[in-house]
């Protein structure tokens, strides 16, 4: 049966009940809010509303940047930074991380904390937030598990931060973390490096230095040893003179004298006073011009640059010497010194060494010591010892009697003995190194018995001494014979 529309029309509801049915509506609707607004907690009410608001706006997530930070820095030198970021990270080190790589520098009473290949580390800083975390060259090539554990050579720290914080986290964010890293090494806690050539990859490996010698220690003149100090003083004071001169900044001590007269313990002393560390560079592993040079490269600032014993190294004075010295002098940057050329036969050449110590410093490193020691000073290259190129050279000589008191006090602990007059006109006479007394002195702790045997000690020397005087040298060689030969008797 079909509907007419008036029956229709009577079908729906009146105004009045629509009315109605919307003022019952909205109550309940107020009663309801009202009763959310009483049972849900607010934090809960935000936190659904910025999720909703956040689902329905659906925005892009913001766009990220990273920074890589490895160890080395243009191909040469060493990356500065990565060392400043690891111990940096080391106090971030929180319960998010759930591996982590523990241990104990030799001068450090507490363990120390740091982060394994592929832990991360979310950091906070003037209101952005960066995350770090360290990953190393192979990762992607073999990712097996026990990897993250084994050295850390070849890992590299990555950065990442929202693109619109790049300011903030060059300009200040890193420059804060290497300003606290300065701050720890003024305070003394840096542990001292001895670095020595090489490891498989052919750079520097290190070891911590611990040398107790220090100029007070040392058994040398106090003259010669404030002229040293005031020296150095003077070099590290120096910064802005060197830059406006155009210099490298740099400083070269030449130290000679016969064995056991305190070369290396002054290479020590060096090192401690001005916080050092020291690069042992033995020219016989270096294998070529381009070698050296890349060696050199690869040290870091602030660092005592040794090479012991040069008289030794072939490779710097065999040079052939028949060239008319004057010429040589007067250019001998200009010398052919190609490795061809007949004048060397050395795996690389003099003027490379020397021309790394003057020129290439200036634009790749700043803080750099070269000692070199040589117990014969006369065999030594000439070019080496022009004016200008080892600033200083100092002679280590043999014991004084000023030198004795130094030795006294370190071994003895005393200042005034009455053996000390005696000692002292042998010390005079004789020519008896640091090395040698500083034995006699470690045989006892008791004062006298230690006197008493470096006395007996020098008057051996001297008997020695005046017998080859007297005798020549095979007469000394008979005395010391019919000595050894009364001794065996008993
Ligand atoms: N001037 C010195 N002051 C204090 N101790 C010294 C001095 N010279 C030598 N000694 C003592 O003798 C030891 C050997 O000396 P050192 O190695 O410094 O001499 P060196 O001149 O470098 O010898 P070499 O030329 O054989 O390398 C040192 O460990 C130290 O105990």
């Amino acid at each position: 049966m079909a509907c007419t529309l008036v029956q229709y029309a009577r079908m729906l509801p009146s105004s009045a009940s629509l009315l109605s049915y919307y003022a019952s509506f909205s109550t309940s609707m107020m009663l309801l809010r009202n009763a959310c607004k009483e049972l849900v907690p607010e934090k809960l009410e935000e936190y659904v509303l910025e999720k909703l608001s956040s689902f329905f706006s659906r925005k892009a997530p913001p766009s990220q940047s990273t920074f890589i930070i490895d160890d080395y820095w243009d191909c040469f030198d060493r990356n500065e930074l990565i060392k400043a970021v690891t111990l940096y990270l080391s106090s971030k080190i929180g319960p998010n991380n759930k591996t982590v790589k523990v241990g104990k520098f030799r001068k450090q009473e507490d363990l120390t904390t740091g982060l394994v290949r592929g832990e991360e580390i979310v950091d906070k800083f003037d209101g952005i937030e960066v995350t770090w975390k360290l990953l190393n060259e192979n990762d992607n090539e073999n990712s097996g598990r026990q990897k993250r554990y084994v050295s850390d050579a070849n890992s590299y720290f990555e950065l990442t931060f929202e693109e619109k914080d790049r300011d903030i986290v060059l300009k200040k964010y890193l420059t804060r973390i290497l300003q606290i890293h300065e701050a720890n090494k003024n305070q003394g806690q840096r542990v001292l490096q001895l670095f020595t050539k090489k490891n498989y990859r052919g750079s520097w490996t290190s070891l911590d230095f611990d040398h107790p010698s220090t100029f007070d220690t040392l058994a040398m003149d106090y003259d010669l040893k404030k002229a040293i100090m005031d020296d150095l003083d003077k070099f590290l004071s120096r910064k802005d003179f060197y830059r406006r001169v155009g210099k490298a900044w740099k400083r070269g001590y030449l130290l000679y004298g016969p064995p056991g007269t305190g070369k290396s313990s002054l290479i020590a002393a060096i090192a401690n006073y001005l916080k050092y560390d020291i690069y042992n560079l033995e020219l016989g592993s270096v294998t070529s011009d381009t070698d050296l040079r890349d060696t050199l490269l690869d040290t870091g600032n602030k660092s005592l640059i040794v090479v012991e014993d040069i008289d030794c190294n072939q490779e710097v004075w065999n040079r052939d010497l028949s060239d008319d010295d004057d010429e040589y002098y007067d250019d001998d940057e200009n010398d052919d010194n190609s490795p061809g050329n007949s004048n060397y036969d050395s795996k690389f050449t003099l003027s490379t060494l020397l021309n790394c110590m003057d020129g290439l410093w200036s634009v790749c490193g700043d803080e750099r010591i070269f000692v070199f020691t040589t117990n014969h000073k006369e065999l030594l290259d000439p070019a080496l010892l022009r004016p200008g190129r080892m600033d200083m050279h100092i002679h280590m000589s043999y014991c004084t009697t000023q030198g004795f008191r130094v030795l006294v006090s370190n071994y003895l602990e005393i200042q005034e003995h009455p053996l000390f007059e005696e000692i002292d006109d042998l010390i005079r006479t004789l020519e008896v190194t640091p090395a040698a007394l500083a034995e006699e002195l470690m045989k006892s702790e008791l004062p006298d018995v230690a006197l008493e045997g470096v006395l007996s000690y020098l008057k051996k020397k001297k008997m020695e001494k005046d017998t080859k005087r007297k005798f020549g040298r095979e007469g000394a060689r008979q005395e010391k014979k019919m000595e050894k030969a009364a001794e065996k008797a008993g």
